[in-house]
């Protein structure tokens, strides 16, 4: 195609769920886009497989040695002239993201992303940001670190937000309505939730995604998250973003506009519109995804939040009202409560009590300690993060620990 650019692009957690997704993309548009930088965890042989068949010239992991990492490079692509440069460790994935590319796509999962977020941001390059911790944690640090337009929301009801924002102008805009499935125990009561096991809570009912977002989805927390990312990403007051459930996930999220217009974003539940949108906003590429199919007989469902069964999203309001450092501790504790849950340690409703508790003792901290908790820097958002994770330890009933950010989780 005449006057198209080729766009450079940095995969930040290539090896996961949006991470596979966004290089299936790419390699389907060979004439749009060009990998310079992966970054994943510990997957060193998926890793060095994408990298073989991009041949990106910057390959980062955090876990694993460099010459592992080289060596299963080198044995993936059988060509000896391709030599990549090789980067280990807890700061790899901000070096891949400080590359420079003209889009950074941030796939990792978790707070651990704060310091790629920040780096893309500082390098320029445009932030395709599936990694709504890193907002959710940094709030006004990211946000003002981005120029207008920087952030192009991967989230896909972020995505749809976007897309439907098309039809009006800000000053237009009177409410977000976010859509959510209800994961996988929609319709129960709290005392239905009490014996819930790992496995079922994995069970989404419409996305296969990593185990944190997947838990978050049967907890709400996701949504939770998804309210907060909604209000920095959009600059709209909590009171005017409303949770809908919808269980069949066609609409990705809704814009209601001041004449009584509301405008939708439509099509089958998965992600490869966001991620492609993602990296090539504004433009949409060419058959990315099949649209809705309207010749086939369907009902969509719509309904109230169930918040005494699922106080997540409740909560997260809250949180997100306060602002400075409570949304970088509701994400924190849930992290580690998610961990705990998975290993049989905790059960499903002490997540979402846990992160409560946590929250409130930070209120008694900030009323002791508030300019030391403050969230002006990237230092003390995540000293927050870490003070989060230890009392939530402590009440999950292990020994308090000084793990630092980058540490293992
Ligand atoms: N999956 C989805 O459909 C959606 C996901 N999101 C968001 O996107 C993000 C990723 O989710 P998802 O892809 O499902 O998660 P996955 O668990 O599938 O993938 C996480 C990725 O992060 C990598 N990773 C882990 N630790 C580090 C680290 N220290 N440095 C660099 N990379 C690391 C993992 O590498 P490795 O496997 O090699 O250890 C993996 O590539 C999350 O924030 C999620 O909320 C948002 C909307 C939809
Ligand atoms: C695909 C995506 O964006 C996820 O955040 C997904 O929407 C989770 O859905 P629920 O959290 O509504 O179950
Ligand atoms: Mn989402």
């Amino acid at each position: 195609m005449a006057g198209v650019s080729v766009r450079t692009v940095a995969v930040l957690g290539s090896t996961g769920s949006i991470g596979t997704q966004a290089l299936e993309v790419v390699a389907a548009h060979p004439d749009r886009f060009r990998v310079v930088a992966l970054s994943a965890g510990g997957n060193t042989a998926l890793l060095a497989e994408q990298a073989a068949a991009t041949r990106a010239p910057l390959v980062a992991a955090a876990r694993g040695s460099a010459d592992e990492l080289r060596e299963a490079v080198a044995a993936a692509s059988g060509d000896p002239s391709y030599r990549p440069e090789v980067v280990v460790g807890d700061e790899a994935a901000t070096t891949a993201a400080g590359c420079g590319a003209d889009v950074v796509l941030n796939g990792i999962t978790g707070s651990i992303g704060l310091r790629p977020t920040l780096a893309a941001l500082g390098a320029g390059s445009v932030l395709a940001l599936a990694n709504k911790e890193s907002l959710i944690v940094g709030g006004p640090l990211v946000k003002d670190a981005a120029a207008p337009g920087q952030i192009v929301p991967v989230d896909s009801e972020h995505s749809a937000i976007a897309q439907s924002l098309r039809g009006g102008r800000a000053e237009e805009v009177r409410r977000l309505v976010v859509t959510a499935s209800g994961g996988p125990f929609r319709g129960r009561s709290r005392a239905e939730l009490t014996d819930v096991t790992p496995e079922q809570a994995l069970a989404h009912p419409n996305f296969s995604m990593g185990r944190v977002i997947t838990t978050n989805s049967a907890t709400l927390v996701n949504k939770g998250l998804e309210v907060i990312e909604a209000h920095l990403l959009f600059d709209v007051p909590f009171d005017r973003i409303d949770v809908v459930v919808h269980p069949q996930q066609q609409i990705h999220s809704m814009v209601e506009f001041h004449d009584g217009s509301t405008i939708a974003q439509l099509g089958p539940p998965r992600m490869l519109v966001p991620i492609a949108l993602g990296l090539s906003w504004p433009e949409r590429l060419e058959d990315v995804d099949v649209p809705c199919d309207w010749s086939l007989a369907q009902s969509w469902e719509f309904h109230p939040l169930d918040d005494d069964a699922f106080p997540a999203v409740r909560l997260a309001r809250r949180v997100g009202e306060a602002g400075g450092t409570f949304p970088a501790v509701y994400n924190a504790a849930n992290e580690v409560c998610v961990d705990a849950f998975h290993d049989g340690a905790i059960g499903f409703l002490d997540i979402v009590d846990t992160v409560e508790r946590v929250v409130e003792a930070h209120h008694d901290e900030q009323a002791h300690n508030g300019s030391e908790l403050d969230a002006s820097s990237v230092e003390s958002v995540l000293a927050a993060d870490r003070w989060a994770r230890e009392r939530a330890r402590e009440l999950l009933g292990g020994a308090p620990t000084d793990q630092t950010q980058g540490g293992r989780r």
